[in-house]
């Protein structure tokens, strides 16, 4: 029986990575990468992640999925969001930082969707899966090979993303819950 195909359309070769790493081998789709860094419509975070999605599945005609990343700062009420690419690239983590200097409330949460399309661009189509790790933005610290990694401290721990090993990263990230309810769906629910 050929294993059935989905297709990961992301830019970020961190993003992919990761993805492969923490569905490991016991996935039961093949998992193959589309390098795409598709445009992204300004809205609320679903409606960020359901466009992407609808364009991934408008251009490609297959299984997709793809994937959006947020950090929310709770000072800003949210913000940056789903706009932290771009706050990243200008500012440096050390700017991102610095823009809660007037606040007490460092809190944060790092929030990452997936979108799913079983090849169709109809929205009533598309399943979403979402993960929230809840942290501190703290002064960077450690590897800085990832994003935002250096500045975000998950709730529990003494050391940012970036000074964790992978692994453990892997473990407890925003990533790793929205994967496992995408396996959820896939393997519990079968919906291969
Ligand atoms: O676990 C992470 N740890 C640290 N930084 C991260 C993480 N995950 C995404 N990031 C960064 C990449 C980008 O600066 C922004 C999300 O923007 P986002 O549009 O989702 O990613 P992207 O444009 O790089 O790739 P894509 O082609 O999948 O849209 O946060
Ligand atoms: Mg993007």
């Amino acid at each position: 029986m050929n294993q059935r195909a989905v297709v990961f359309v992301t830019g970020n070769l961190k993003k992919l990575e990761e993805v492969k790493s923490i569905l490991g081998h016991n996935f039961p789709l093949e998992v193959t990468n589309y390098r795409l860094d598709l445009p992204e419509l300004q809205g609320e975070l679903n409606e960020v992640s359901i466009r992407k999605c609808q364009e991934a599945a408008r251009r490609l005609k297959k299984p997709v999925f793809i994937e959006d990343t947020c950090l929310c700062f709770n000072a800003l009420e949210g913000l940056p969001g789903p706009y932290i690419k771009w706050f990243l690239e200008k500012l440096k983590p050390e700017g991102l930082y610095k823009l809660l200097e007037g606040w007490t409330d460092k809190s944060a949460e790092a929030v990452c969707t997936f979108a799913y399309s079983p090849g169709s661009d109809k929205e009533s189509d598309i399943v979403l899966f979402q993960g929230i790790t809840k942290g501190t933005i703290v002064p960077p610290r450690g590897s800085r090979d990832f994003g935002w990694d250096c500045i975000f401290q998950p709730l529990g721990y003494d050391k940012t993303y970036g000074e964790l090993p992978k692994e453990e990263k892997n473990k407890i990230s925003h990533r790793y819950r929205a994967l496992d309810k995408l396996r959820d769906y896939f393997i519990v629910k079968n919906n291969c």
